[in-house]
């Protein structure tokens, strides 16, 4: 280990935005892990579960979760975009579905973000069409908006304002996802 490997926050090679904000320090995001761990740990003990990352953010979010979960369970992962990219979603695009039957399936998808929910619902009805017994949704963070979102995680970890938010496996126009911390323009 070296200390190369540090995120302060002043490091030159992050290169944010001016107007970026810190919302979230890492280590209020470290205790958030915890916390949602703790719940899932109580809630899906002894389920077998398949968790399924919604690529690509919900690779950060599942790195950190997965390590913290103490009961037996196997791991895919689900790949479907709306922002591509960009700041604004749109439809969702399939690029990648499970490769594993989800028949019978207990089921837990893991994201980064539930913002207008449209993603999350269209993942929660297709694993439902597929014949999961039981899905479960936990995300890192959910987007505080006017409007209520399409559907509801089972577990969050952060309230984050109804700006555009990122690090934690959240872009910003594809870039900063690895950032420990969360940060909204
Ligand atoms: O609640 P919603 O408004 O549907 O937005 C949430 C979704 O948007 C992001 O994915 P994105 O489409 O940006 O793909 P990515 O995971 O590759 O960043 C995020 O990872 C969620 O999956
Ligand atoms: N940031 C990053 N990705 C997102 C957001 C956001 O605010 N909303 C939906 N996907």
């Amino acid at each position: 280990m070296t200390s190369e490997t540090s995120h302060g926050p002043s490091e030159d090679w992050m290169d944010l935005p001016e107007t970026a904000e810190l919302i979230h320090d890492q280590h209020a995001v470290a205790t958030a892990y915890d916390e949602m761990a703790a719940a899932i740990n109580r809630d899906w003990a002894g389920t077998e579960p398949l968790v399924l990352p919604v690529m690509l953010g919900g690779l950060v979010p599942a790195g950190q979760l997965l390590p913290r979960l103490l009961f037996s369970l196997q791991l895919e992962s689900i790949h479907a975009t709306r922002y591509g990219g960009g700041t604004r979603g749109g439809e969702l695009n399939w690029v990648a579905r499970p490769r594993s039957s989800l028949k019978g399936r207990s089921v837990l998808l893991i994201d980064d973000i539930l913002d207008e929910g449209l993603t999350l619902k269209a993942l929660v009805k297709y694993c439902h069409e597929e014949g999961a017994a039981r899905v479960g949704t936990a995300v890192l963070v959910r987007k505080k908006r006017d409007k209520a979102p399409a559907i509801e995680a089972d577990y969050y970890g952060l309230e984050v304002p109804d700006r555009y938010v990122f690090g934690c496996g959240m872009d910003l126009y594809e870039y900063h996802r690895q950032l420990p911390a969360i940060y909204a323009i």
